[in-house]
């Protein structure tokens, strides 16, 4: 990620005190990601990874971070927030929101082949099954209403041709969302943001999942769709990649089936997916903050997506 709010060891030390972790050593930002500004730190205690959340509010954040620690307790593989001698998990630092996790082992799989699809299918279903006990709700701040707000913001900037694709997809959903289908999708606490870069694996294990800050409660079908479109394609051309697909797929449905419903949905959603990150995307192109490092992502990657969703061919999902 980008580093949007500089901090120094200087800054870190007296910051730090307030953690069980001892003193802070060394302080290394991380030039990957692009929501919220992120760090390596060395402390006695050994590493972790702070965050600085440059979009999110203190009232949003104890949902993302209190989500983090009940999956955690009920056996995901997820950073664990560090609370701070008054039991707080988010802390101001520099006047915003600021949080310590666990640094997961492992890197990010960027070439995944059928066997990591499958263990990231395996931790979704999971995922999904422990979170459904979850209290406190929240929804997908990046769903329907936000795709309304943002389309306006970016339309200026589109050609004739791109702007009917966007107007149009957005109808279909907007129709699609009030289907009995649709309100027959089971739904609770979702990822949303589940892509290979947030992900960690040692070899072929899979140590964790990570970046819940985009999480909410949707359709499970919805965050299914999100990592499909992420995991099982070929990145030059958006394609999917049926055995990967299939491997992410099986392992999903081996612990939580798929219901007819959400083999109805399941194109939609693969749409709904492709939709909501090329509007981020430009977003982000046409209205970039600042930022002292920053890697911005190409928007046409998720048109192409959207419209190979549109048209062609999608993989069933596998339903008893
Ligand atoms: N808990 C963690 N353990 C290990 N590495 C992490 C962890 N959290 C973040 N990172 C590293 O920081 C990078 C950026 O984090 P990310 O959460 O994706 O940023 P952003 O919120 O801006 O999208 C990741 O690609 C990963 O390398
Ligand atoms: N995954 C999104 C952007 C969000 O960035 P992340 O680093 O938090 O995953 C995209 O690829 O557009």
């Amino acid at each position: 990620m980008a580093v949007f709010t500089p901090v120094s060891l200087e800054d870190l030390g007296p910051w730090m005190q307030q953690f069980p972790l001892g003193k802070a050593l060394g302080i290394k930002g991380i030039a990957s990601g692009i929501e919220n500004s992120n760090f390596f730190i060395n402390t006695e205690a050994g590493e972790f990874v702070l965050t600085i959340f440059e979009n999110l509010s203190f009232e949003q954040l104890p949902f993302y971070l209190k989500l983090m620690r009940h999956l955690a307790d009920h056996g995901v593989l997820v950073p664990a927030p560090i609370a701070n001698d008054q039991g707080e998990l988010v802390v101001a630092l520099h006047g915003k929101p600021a949080a310590i996790v666990s640094k997961l082992e492992g890197k990010s799989q960027m070439e995944p082949q059928a066997v990591h699809c499958a263990a990231v299918g395996n931790m979704l279903a999971r995922m999904h099954l422990a979170a459904q006990d979850f209290s406190i709700r929240q929804p997908n701040l990046r769903s329907l209403d936000w795709w309304h707000l943002t389309t306006p913001k970016v339309l200026p900037f589109l050609s004739d041709d791109l702007q009917h694709l966007l107007r149009a997809e957005v109808h279909f959903q907007d129709a699609f969302d009030s289907t009995p289908i649709y309100r027959a999708l089971p739904n609770g606490p979702v990822h949303a943001d589940l892509f290979r870069n947030n992900v960690m694996f040692d070899g072929e294990r899979l140590t964790g999942f990570f970046d819940f800050y985009f999480a909410g409660c949707d359709t499970w079908i919805f965050d299914v769709a999100v990592t499909v479109n992420d995991w099982c394609i070929d990145v030059a051309t958006g394609v999917l990649d049926e055995e990967r697909a299939l491997a992410l797929l099986n392992a999903y449905h081996a612990v939580r089936p798929f219901t007819k419903e959400e083999g109805i949905a399941w194109q939609p959603m693969l749409r709904a997916a492709a939709l909501r990150f090329w509007l981020s995307r430009l977003y982000d192109f046409y209205q970039p903050r600042d930022a002292e490092m920053l890697t911005p992502h190409d928007p046409t990657h998720f048109e192409r997506i959207l419209r190979l969703r549109e048209s062609g061919r999608v993989p069933a999902l596998p339903i008893n």
